[in-house]
């Protein structure tokens, strides 16, 4: 199963302990993650295995919502800076819009991570 994980600036303290959390369940369930490109970096700084594509402002979240489109990315966690402006506004609605498109899982704070890697 592959699951996406993207957290803006503010957020990504928070992606990298939800990720400690849940440490047992990713390697248990075989989980591959991918993710924009820092937020990969911050994960692969803690010990997690991830393969990064491009930042987000740079085509990260389109790259990710390609792979949700063309059927590969079977779960999204977008812990989403609801305080913050980001330039490719456009590349996030997509995401989330293709996300519905496609009736893939996206959680977009922490708590609803939770709910859904409980259901894993
Ligand atoms: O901007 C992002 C999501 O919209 C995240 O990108 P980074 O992980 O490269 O910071």
């Amino acid at each position: 199963m592959e699951i996406a994980i993207i957290a803006h600036d503010g957020k990504k303290a928070e992606m990298i302990q939800f990720l400690m959390d849940f440490k047992a369940v990713l390697s248990a369930k075989k989980i591959h993650l991918i993710a924009t490109g820092t937020t990969g970096k911050n994960a692969e700084k803690a010990g997690f295995k991830v393969r990064k594509l491009l930042s987000g402002p740079y085509g990260g979240d389109a790259q990710i919502a390609a792979r949700v489109a063309e059927g590969k990315t079977n779960m999204v966690f977008f812990f989403r800076d609801p305080l913050d402006k980001h330039p490719h506004e456009p590349d996030i609605a997509m995401l989330m819009r293709l996300c519905d498109v496609h009736n893939v899982p996206l959680a977009t704070n922490p708590a609803t991570a939770e709910l859904l890697m409980k259901s894993v």
